[in-house]
C-alpha cells in the first residue's frame, strides 16, 4: 500500500519544509485544492523541483474542460491529476485521453457520488488509473468516514487502483488498511501532527505490516 500526503493548509515554503521532513515515509505528495486555489500550478511546479523523485499529484478535482486542464497540469509537472467522479464521461474520457499522451496518470475522486457502485464500474470502464472514495472536510465535521464505500470498490473495480481519503489519522487507519487500498491518503493526519515526521514512519509502518 502507498501513502499520499495531502498539503492542503499551507503555502509553498510551508509544504516544501513539510516534506522535507517526511519524504522517506511518502509515495505521493498532493498539492490540495486549497493550495491551486491560493497559489496556482505553481505549487504544483515548486514540489516537482524539489523533489524529483517524489510522485505529485495535482489535486484540481477536474469538473468540466477535462483535456484542457490535465494538459496544464501535465506542464506544470504533475504526475497524477484528480477528476470527479461526479461529472460526466465526455470529460473524464478527455482527461484521460490527454494523461495517455502526456504519460500522467487520472484519479477520479469519488467525493460526493450517490451510487459509488455503479458510478465506480462505470469510471473504471473509461480507462482511468486510480478510483477514491473520499470523504470532505464538510461531511468529516459530522462524523463521516469512507471505508465501507472503499469496501465496496475493492469489490467492484477491476482495472484501476483504489485510494482513499478524508480525515484518515493513526487511530482510524486500521480501518483502512483492513479493506486493503493499494493508497491511502493522509493529509491533517500528518501536517497539523506536533511531530510529523514520527506520524508519518509510524502510518508507513503499519502500511507495510497490513501490506
Ligand atoms: O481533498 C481534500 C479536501 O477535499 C480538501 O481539498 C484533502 O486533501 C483530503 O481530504 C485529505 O486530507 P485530510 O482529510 O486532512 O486527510
Amino acid at each position: 500500500m502507498k501513502l499520499q500526503l495531502a498539503l492542503d493548509l499551507v503555502n509553498i515554503p510551508e509544504a516544501i519544509e513539510l516534506v522535507k521532513q517526511v519524504e522517506e515515509y511518502v509515495d505521493i505528495v498532493e498539492i490540495g485544492t486549497p493550495v491551486i486555489i491560493n497559489e496556482g500550478l505553481h505549487a504544483v511546479k515548486a514540489m516537482k523541483e524539489a523533489f524529483p523523485s517524489l510522485q505529485v499529484l495535482a489535486d484540481l478535482k477536474i469538473m468540466d474542460a477535462g483535456g484542457y486542464e490535465i494538459m496544464k497540469a501535465s506542464e506544470a509537472g504533475a504526475d497524477i491529476i484528480t477528476v470527479l467522479g461526479a461529472t460526466d464521461d465526455l470529460t473524464i474520457k478527455g482527461a484521460v485521453e490527454e494523461a495517455r499522451k502526456q504519460g500522467k496518470s487520472i484519479m477520479v475522486d469519488m467525493i460526493n457520488v450517490k451510487n459509488i457502485e455503479q458510478r465506480a464500474q462505470e469510471v473504471d470502464a473509461l480507462g482511468v488509473d486510480y478510483i477514491c472514495v473520499h470523504t470532505g472536510y464538510d461531511l468529516q465535521a459530522v462524523g463521516k468516514d469512507s471505508f465501507e464505500e472503499l469496501q465496496t470498490i475493492k469489490r467492484v473495480v477491476k482495472h484501476a487502483k483504489t485510494a482513499v481519503a478524508g480525515g484518515i489519522k493513526l487511530a482510524t487507519l486500521p480501518a483502512a488498511i483492513q479493506a486493503q487500498p493499494d493508497l491511502v491518503i493522509v493529509g491533517g493526519g500528518i501536517a497539523t501532527q506536533e511531530d510529523p515526521r514520527s506520524v508519518a514512519r509510524e502510518i508507513r509502518n503499519q502500511l507495510n505490516q497490513g501490506a
